[in-house]
């Protein structure tokens, strides 16, 4: 792409900011399929996916209350990741992502390495991503972290549980076998399935020492089928289809879950994906920022074709729609 056009398109999305509206993004009750419920009346369930579905087909993302994950939980799992990413780098260098022979994925993410929006600068945070859940990975073992891979394993576990009763309201929601995305997520927590934990460090920013254009996290959708999404603090914003941008809110105890890319793909375009990206913390503001975000992921086998026989989009697998997209994030060379 020609010089001129990047900055083009970096002032362009910059200009984002400018057309931010106080609209909420819809907080749904979860509580009736929360976690600790094994069952719940065709009532329930029929409220329950008229409620995704209008928010997963209008705005493309949804804060959903008393999932059953809490918290204390949430904080416990940051707490720890705090002190990962607060050691020296060479003590981070040797879990990095892309050094484990099982999962490629599986990993620390230095600063600046990752673009979400390629045309910016490096984003501003560290990542460590939990892809993989094989014996034979190596996890951090200090004093201070010999809790990490236990509290990093049953986070991913909890996480896996709530995505896979909210994929099956979302197939029943478009009057699908409710089974349909279900057994296309048979994997997660396998190196079958690219389903990822990943938690994220954004460290303390001089606004205007950064780069040009560079943000913590560039404008991006995400890849696979639906994200869930737990963050410490505002900076989070959310482009609509409509071009409005929200500001998403810190509604504590919640899950914010999205659509990702691949969803919207098989859904022929009935459940959205959309862009969003974390601004830079304003002039003056040193604090930190944290989220973990549960990369959900269908199978690496699935072929994905779209649900209501379109053929809106050629059918892919999974896999391979995924490694195209991380090339696109860290480059290709
Ligand atoms: O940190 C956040 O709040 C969002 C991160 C995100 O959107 C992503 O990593 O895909
Ligand atoms: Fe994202």
């Amino acid at each position: 792409m020609p010089k001129s056009e990047v900055s083009a398109n970096v002032l362009l999305e910059t200009f984002w900011c400018f057309f931010v509206f106080k609209m909420s993004i819809p907080v749904v009750d979860f509580g009736a399929y929360s976690l600790s419920e094994k069952d719940l009346t065709e009532e329930q369930l029929h409220k329950l996916s008229n409620e995704l579905k209008t928010a997963f087909t209008e705005v493309g993302f949804v804060f959903l209350e008393n999932t059953g994950i809490t918290e204390e939980e949430v904080d416990h799992v940051m707490d720890i990741c705090k002190k990962f990413f607060l050691q020296p780098e060479e003590l981070k260098q040797p879990f990095s992502r892309k050094s484990f022979a099982n999962n490629p994925n599986h990993g620390w993410v230095s600063l600046e390495t990752e673009r979400l929006n390629p045309r910016r600068p490096g984003d501003l945070k560290e990542a460590f991503n939990t892809a993989s859940l094989h014996p034979d990975i190596k996890w951090p073992s200090s004093e201070a972290l010999k809790e990490f891979k236990e509290i990093q394993t049953s986070f991913f576990l909890r996480c896996k549980e709530l995505s896979l009763r909210v994929l099956r309201v979302m197939a029943l929601s478009l009057g699908l076998d409710p089974e349909l995305f279900l057994n296309a997520h048979s994997l997660i927590g396998t190196d079958k399935n690219g389903t990822t934990l990943r938690s994220l460090y954004y460290p303390p920013v001089e606004s205007e020492k950064a780069k040009e254009g560079q943000l913590r996290c560039g404008e991006h959708s995400d890849y696979g089928s639906i994200t869930l999404l737990f963050q410490s603090s505002e900076g989070l914003q959310v482009r609509k289809r409509s071009g409005e941008v929200i500001c998403a809110p810190i509604i504590p105890g919640t899950v914010l879950i999205n659509i990702a890319d691949l969803m919207q793909r098989w859904t022929s375009d009935q459940f959205v994906s959309v862009r969003h990206r974390v601004l830079l913390p304003p002039v003056g503001d040193s604090s930190t920022r944290q989220s973990l975000a549960f990369f959900v992921q269908p199978d690496d086998d699935v072929l994905i074709t779209c649900c209501d026989g379109s053929n809106k989009y050629p059918p892919i697998t999974a896999g391979d729609y995924l490694m195209e997209r991380f090339n696109d994030s860290y480059g290709r060379n």
